[in-house]
């Protein structure tokens, strides 16, 4: 054996005696169980160097629980596998989108959760039509508004757990769930420095006032730092530096004055304080961020570690401003990116060292445009057709005049004579009549394909050559929302679309900009994944196949370093050949710059919650790529069992306590954070005596009880996906499969998928030979069309 691996296996004998002793204490204490039930808050999350697998700080803040009602509800059901559908989960369930917005404790978001007692028990035909129930709460207010947006996923029912079953494989539930202080102070202990234990029940913002000096940087050096930036950057830099400004102008009329001046060649940087006009613009925005960075922090300490939700989430999930004149770098801070701010084709290296500002986001934006506007060419969504930004100057009567250098495309920059009130301004098109106003050139359908927390899609014939089209009218800006902040949303998407060219991702054709209106003309396909999933045709070749195919949009995404967040049935859609293709990207994140291996953490809840990855609900930052994993196994899951495993990656949800119980192990928190085990080299060679198994945990494994463990989920699904499944569902996001890992798998790399391939200027569709894809009636084909269903059914059934 090698003096490795020797040093290695004492060290886990040494841990695990640490591990045996606190659990024990644990065990003594408070029952056989990892679960608990207090809603106090204790721990104190702190920034600290993260040890683990990223290169940037992790924080773990307490989770939020409330009482779980729905853990007695959903005992009452059993877990059995089945594919049914029962109409009152479809009445009941929800699931929704939570980027933007945040959960108030005492405000619509939890009231606007059906009550689990809604949930249903009976698992019973699959006649009834999904309700699409939708919580979203944008960060700035709106959640205020209680609207009442639908979600799709809400139709799938959830698994639910059998009472007496689970009684009996886990223990004595009430004295399972019963963690307290103590249990932190004899187990905390043990955990990694970086994190705090999970002993509340209430998502905080980190204690700002725990920033370690050296994320500390002076005003001296932020502005040194800026001025290296800005002798750094190129031409093309400054000049794309407003983009972001300019979009916003682009939707909310800012005089042309405002727009020229942000051009200025001395606007070199959204620091700079030579130009009145950026300075004037970047000084608003700080007051923004600070205040925005002091609520934050008031939250945290005023609440004494249960600040207002949203305030953390402020704090969280936007621009990691940290409060009070508090600044990092993105080096150091590893801060989130949202794809509005970054091109992941965008040249990062010297831009990586770019002081963290609020207006950081518009710094990243230089770096998307950097290399772009230096070529002054678009990156079209589609091979054949190089898109165009219109709107450009020059500009004659909304009518886009070539670039020079390049006659097919135009400057990407909104023109300074831009007139956002001009009719029909095309911002970005693929096709290159796209100098009438919308209105002269699609005619709308008349039907509506699905709304949602973005905007609502429609149907639209092209007038010139009778093709349909799928168009996103973007919502208008909430009252309470900030322009940023809408800005950023609709940006998001507007990158994404006219940047992803793959055959798993939708395709933009355009985007307009009229009558104050925001318009994403996108290829149409005919169904809703969920409504083809819903229909209960598919078969296990076909489901396989569109689980493939989703995989691969992924392994595109995460090749170029871009997350989705928010990957659901609801997202996925599918044409009349097949091909399954992503949606909505306004949760999109980039994790990784060209050229770069830091790791740009993700941060906020965000994403369904069936569809969360536990450690979303954990950590204050994580990697987006296992979130998207995750996501995709609970798909699949879906698809076969045709409903939820759980309804939150919460402990205080019953079937999920369930599937992270028996795993010889008292805390999720320990689960959430263990890294892979260390390679050993020479097992082969020498022979370990077989060590027995000493449980030092209440919960002991036992693979032959399909009801805990991993075992809860895996043994409905078919044996061959239990390997690969198991690792994308795994707790811990260091150990989850990553996508390459998940490609490479025997069983996904024999699945046949129809897919596309380049022919020349084409592409060409192949069919997958051992099945075909399960087509629906248009009048159920989509979320809106299965809504409308319902809803007349239910006025039938009222009127009898
Ligand atoms: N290209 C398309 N072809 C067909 N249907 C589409 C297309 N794009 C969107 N849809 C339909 O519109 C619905 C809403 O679209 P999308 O998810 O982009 O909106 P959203 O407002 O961001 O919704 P969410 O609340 O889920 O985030 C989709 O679930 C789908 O049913």
């Amino acid at each position: 054996m090698s003096s490795l691996t020797k040093l290695l296996q004492e060290k886990r004998k040494n841990d695990t005696t640490v591990n045996a002793a606190n659990s024990n204490t644990l065990g003594s204490q408070h029952g056989p169980s990892l679960l608990r039930t207090t809603s106090k808050s204790i721990g104190i999350p702190t920034d600290r160097n993260n040890s683990g697998t990223t290169t940037s700080v992790t924080t773990v803040v307490p989770i939020e629980s409330e009482d779980d009602e729905s853990s007695s509800s959903m005992a009452s059901s059993s877990f059995d596998g089945k594919p049914m559908i029962s109409s009152s989960f479809l009445t009941a369930n929800f699931a929704h989108t939570a980027h933007m917005y945040s959960r108030e404790r005492s405000g619509s978001f939890i009231n606007n959760y059906n009550h689990p007692n809604e949930l249903a028990t009976s698992l019973g035909s699959n006649s009834a039509l999904p309700a699409r129930r939708n919580s979203r709460h944008y960060l700035n207010g709106s959640a205020s508004s209680n609207r009442q947006i639908p979600s799709l996923s809400s139709s799938i029912p959830y698994a639910v757990p059998n009472s007496n079953k689970d009684t009996s494989a886990n223990g004595n539930h009430s004295a399972s769930s019963s963690l307290t202080s103590s249990w932190l102070e004899s187990y905390g202990s043990s955990m990694p420095n970086n994190i705090s234990a999970i002993d509340s029940n209430i998502i905080t913002s980190p204690v700002v006032n725990s920033v370690e000096p050296r994320f500390v940087i002076s005003k001296q050096k932020l502005q040194k730092s800026a001025q290296e930036n800005s002798n750094n950057a190129s031409a093309s830099v400054s000049r794309s530096s407003s983009f972001s400004s300019q979009l916003g102008n682009l939707f909310f009329s800012k005089s042309s004055k405002d727009i020229h001046n942000s051009y200025s060649p001395s606007h070199n940087n959204t620091n700079s304080t030579s130009n009145g006009s950026s300075t004037n613009n970047s000084n608003t925005y700080h007051v923004q961020s600070n205040a925005s960075s002091a609520d934050s922090a008031k939250g945290s300490i005023a609440g004494n570690s249960i600040p207002k939700p949203m305030r953390a989430r402020q704090y969280s999930s936007s621009r990691q401003q940290p409060p009070s004149g508090t600044s990092y770098t993105d080096h150091f801070f590893g801060s989130p990116t949202s794809v509005q701010d970054v091109h992941p084709h965008a040249p990062p290296i010297q831009n990586q060292s770019l002081p963290r500002s609020h207006n950081s986001s518009i710094g990243d934006l230089k770096r998307f445009f950097k290399k772009t506007s230096s070529t002054n060419s678009l990156h079209a969504s589609s091979n054949s057709n190089s898109g165009i930004m219109m709107g450009s100057p020059p500009v004659t009567n909304g009518i886009p005049v070539p670039n020079s250098n390049n006659p097919t495309s135009l400057n990407r920059m909104p023109s300074a004579n831009y007139s956002p009130h001009s009719y029909g301004d095309t911002i970005y098109s693929t096709t290159n009549n796209a100098t009438l106003p919308f209105s002269k050139r699609y005619l709308k359908t008349g039907d509506d394909l699905g709304a949602g927390a973005g905007g609502s899609v429609k149907l639209v014939k092209r007038l010139s050559d009778k093709k349909i089209f799928a168009v996103k009218e973007f919502r208008a800006k909430f009252e309470n929302e900030t322009k940023r902040d809408y800005v950023k949303k609709i940006t998001s998407e507007y990158c994404i679309g006219t940047t992803l060219n793959n055959p798993n991702i939708i395709e933009t054709i355009e985007i307009v900009y009229e009558n104050e209106r925001i318009l994403q003309v996108m290829e149409y396909c005919d169904y809703d994944l969920f409504a083809i999933v819903m229909s209960n045709k598919m078969s296990y070749e076909e489901i396989c196949c569109c689980f493939k195919q989703i995989l691969t949009g992924v392994q595109y995404l995460h090749s170029i370093g871009l997350a989705h967040r928010d990957l659901k049935l609801d997202n996925c859609v599918i044409n009349e050949k097949g091909i399954v293709k992503l949606i909505d990207f306004g949760a999109a994140v980039v994790f990784s710059y060209p050229f770069s291996k830091t790791l740009v953490e993700a941060s906020g809840i965000v994403g369904s919650d069936p569809y969360l990855a536990p450690e979303v609900c954990i950590f204050s930052k994580y990697d987006p790529r296992p979130v998207d994993i995750w996501s995709t196994a609970i798909i699949f899951a879906c698809m076969i069992l045709k409903k939820f495993p759980w309804k939150i990656p919460k402990l205080r949800d019953n079937s999920f306590k369930l599937f992270c119980s028996g795993r010889d192990c008292d805390s999720l928190s320990a689960l959430v954070t263990r890294t892979p085990d260390p390679p050993s080299y020479d097992n082969s060679m020498v022979q370990i005596p077989e060590e027995k198994p000493s449980h030092s945990s209440h919960n002991v494994p036992d693979p032959s009880n399909p009801n805990i463990g991993p075992q809860r989920l895996l043994h409905s699904l078919p044996e061959e996906t239990h390997h690969i499944i198991n690792r994308m569902v795994d707790l811990a996001p260091a150990c989850r499969a990553n996508i390459d890992e998940i490609m490479n798998d025997e069983w996904i790399r024999n699945i046949e998928m129809c897919h596309m391939i380049d022919d020349g200027f084409n592409r060409k569709l192949v069919h997958a030979s051992d099945h075909t894809h399960t087509q629906v009636d248009q009048s159920e084909a989509h979320i809106a069309g299965l809504e409308k269903k319902k809803k007349q059914k239910q006025e039938a059934a009222d009127s009898q």
